[in-house]
């Protein structure tokens, strides 16, 4: 069977630490080419923009874009008004509409669309969910606090309008909790705190609810230190439920659950060739939702200046 011909844009850090290796270690796909302003990737054709990528390239079948979110949706526009189908790195766009919007454009152009919420995939995520479901909740709280200079370093983009700040790690704490919830969540406030010299937070307290009035709070934190937290503790009438480690540890009272040993990229890619051959996509907008919300009623703090 042919392998899935793949193109990437953007060959920065998480496509050169997760994406690339993924794709390789899948012999379901072929990676034949990237488009990048950065350093090129080894071993196949490079090209400077996507535009090049599809005219003068290896043809391609699918596309995964692993650019910023600023400047992402024309991107992926371009790949699907040529009929591509695509993987979309979080958060998938910098504004809701555009990502409403690259939703129904999936649909129209009848292609395979992936908005790859990629913590959705750590290894204790499907267990927790499974207990979950048969459990009365009582409250959630997640603590997500990293160290920025660690995870994006000398990103400018990510202090700019639409780069997130700390929503861009926070966003992954929001698509796990919109998974293993089974009701919507709505923001009720947000303590955003803004550095003098950046347009996005780099730390936030976020409390949200419910239509059945359960009570979830987030500590979001950018400048965490070198020891990553990040945890979600979801306090049920019958026992307490632990993700760590971005959930790939579960602990159900106390007690560390045996879980999935896949990767979450392995698993993001096998997601993806399945729903190539289902002809399907996978597209959702709930965790962009969350902190679009949370922007529209945060309060702004300014803080000291952010250094790299
Ligand atoms: N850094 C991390 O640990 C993780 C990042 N992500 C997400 O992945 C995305 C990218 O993040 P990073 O890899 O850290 O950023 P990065 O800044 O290291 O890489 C972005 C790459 O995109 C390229 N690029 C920018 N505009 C382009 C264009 N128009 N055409 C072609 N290439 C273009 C840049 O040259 C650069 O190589 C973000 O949405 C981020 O939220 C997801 C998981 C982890
Ligand atoms: O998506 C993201 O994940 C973290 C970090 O890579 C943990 O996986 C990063 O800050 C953010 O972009």
């Amino acid at each position: 069977m042919q392998p899935i011909r793949l193109g990437l844009v953007g060959y920065g850090k998480i496509a050169q630490d997760q994406h690339v290796p993924a794709i390789l270690a899948n012999p379901v796909f072929q990676l034949v080419s990237v488009a990048t302003q950065g350093q090129p990737c080894a071993g196949v054709e490079n090209f400077r923009s996507l535009g090049e990528l599809l005219e003068n390239g290896p043809q391609v079948d699918a596309i995964a874009f692993c650019t910023p979110p600023q400047g992402r949706f024309a991107l992926v526009q371009q790949a699907l008004a040529a009929g591509k189908h695509v993987l979309v790195e979080k958060p998938p766009c910098a504004t809701l509409g555009e990502a409403m919007a690259l939703v129904d454009q999936v649909r129209e152009q009848g292609v395979s669309g992936l908005f790859a919420w990629h913590s959705r995939y750590a290894p204790g995520i499907e267990a927790a969910r499974d207990w979950l479901a048969s459990r009365t909740l009582q409250s959630v709280k997640i603590d997500w606090k990293e160290d920025v200079r660690k995870w994006h370093p000398g990103q400018a983009w990510i202090w700019q309008p639409g780069g997130l700040g700390v929503f861009d790690p926070g966003i992954n704490a929001f698509s796990i909790v919109t998974h293993l919830l089974a009701l919507p969540l709505f923001v009720e406030s947000a303590e955003l705190r803004v550095p003098s010299n950046c347009q996005s937070p780099i730390a936030a307290s976020i409390k949200m609810s419910d239509a059945q009035h359960l009570d979830v709070r987030a500590e979001f934190d950018f400048d965490h230190g070198h020891d990553e937290l990040w945890s979600i503790e979801i306090r049920c009438t019958e026992g307490l439920l632990r993700l760590d480690n971005g959930g790939a540890v579960l602990s159900i009272d106390g007690v560390r659950q045996t879980v999935s040993q896949e990767g979450e990229y392995a698993a993001v890619y096998r997601h993806f060739q399945q729903l190539i051959a289902d002809q399907a996509s996978d597209l959702d907008l709930q965790p962009l939702r969350l902190v679009a919300d949370s922007f529209f009623l945060g309060s702004r703090t300014l803080v000291e200046p952010f250094y790299d």
